[in-house]
């Protein structure tokens, strides 16, 4: 449903975006992660066509953006960084402008302005000037005006950057309702919301693609690149440097410092090399046992995406 074959821009000197092949299959919401000038915006530019790329194509539903733009944008809404919106419209005086610019018949276009504006929860505020909405509204509007003519995909750039967090979580909600019926490409720097909504996660870093895979296939590569090991964390009471000991028998590296709120406690992280047929926290739970040590948690730490996005996308550990 949206596709880049090639895709790159240069701004002079700066390649923004590298040589970039991506695929979103019809219905798959898709989160697009990277740091600060990874190229995420540049690229959704130039997915939309609204930036021409130095070379490579991109195409919407078949349609390459530049060589087909009105079908491509038949099908497309697109929320671009910082929602431009003109502050002296009334809400739904803005939506009917939108719905008529894109070819919506008057009847559709009073049918649709109240179903988004009931969809995206602006029914309190549809009649206020857009100059006197919070910045959530604002989003909300935004995200309505690129819902308003059903386009099968949507583009979303940072949708929940600069909200409050009960702004934010309205507005995922709101996204968490789209899947299914579109296929959503959503940059965002929040990792949660990434890893909550997306049925799957491009990682960008200095203009290429570094990992593309579901959730759980990325945390799972990250924990087991960590040298095949499983990482455990303990915390239990007994002498300090015997705690050490013990625990740097299974890990060199393991880590002990105080657990939080003391009494004696210790909290140890320590990543156990693959053994044959013994879980890792049962080799970490034996070594307690016969230490001694009182032992009151022990779990196995899972690999989170923020993990897998700092190893990507970590200028030292970048390919
Ligand atoms: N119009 C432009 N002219 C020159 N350089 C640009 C232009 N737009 C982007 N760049 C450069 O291209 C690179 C990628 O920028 P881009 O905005 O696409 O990154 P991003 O991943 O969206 O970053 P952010 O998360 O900060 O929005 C950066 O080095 C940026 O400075």
């Amino acid at each position: 449903m949206i596709s880049a074959a090639s895709l790159t821009k240069k701004f002079g000197p700066v390649t923004a975006v590298d040589g970039l092949c991506l695929e979103v299959a019809a219905g798959e919401v898709v989160g697009f992660l990277g740091p600060n000038g990874a190229g995420k915006t540049t690229t959704l530019r130039m997915l939309t066509g609204a930036l021409p790329p130095t070379s490579g194509t991109a195409t919407l539903g078949g349609f390459d953006v530049l060589t087909h733009p009105a079908e491509a944008r038949r099908r497309l809404g697109y929320l671009p960084e910082g929602t431009p919106l003109y502050p002296e419209m009334r809400v739904s005086g803005y939506l009917h402008f939108v719905a008529r610019l894109q070819g919506l018949s008057a009847a559709e276009r009073k049918r649709r302005v109240d179903e988004v504006i009931d969809a995206c929860g602006l029914a309190p505020v549809r009649r206020r000037t857009v100059a006197r909405l919070s910045k959530g509204n604002r989003q909300r509007v935004g995200l309505a005006s690129t819902l308003v003519h059903r386009p099968p995909v949507l583009v979303l750039d940072e949708p929940t950057s600069g909200l409050d967090p009960a702004q934010t979580v309205a507005v995922r909600q709101l996204l968490g309702g789209l899947g299914g019926e579109h296929t959503v490409l959503l940059s965002s720097h929040l990792l949660p919301e990434v890893q909550r909504m997306a049925d799957r996660v491009l990682i960008l870093a200095h203009g290429k693609l570094v990992a593309s895979g579901t959730v759980a296939e990325l945390t799972a590569a990250a924990g087991g690149a960590a040298a095949g090991s499983v990482r455990v964390r303990v915390e239990l009471r007994g002498e300090p440097a015997r705690v050490r000991e013990v625990l740097r028998a299974l890990d060199p590296a393991a880590e002990v410092e105080e657990a939080p709120g003391g009494g004696g406690w210790l909290s140890g992280v320590l990543a156990v090399p693959p053994l044959p047929a013994t879980d890792a926290r049962e080799a970490v739970a034996e070594a307690c046992a016969a230490g001694g040590f009182r032992v009151r948690e022990l779990r196995r730490e899972e690999a989170t995406l923020e993990a897998v996005f700092v190893r990507l996308t970590d200028p030292g550990a970048a390919p």
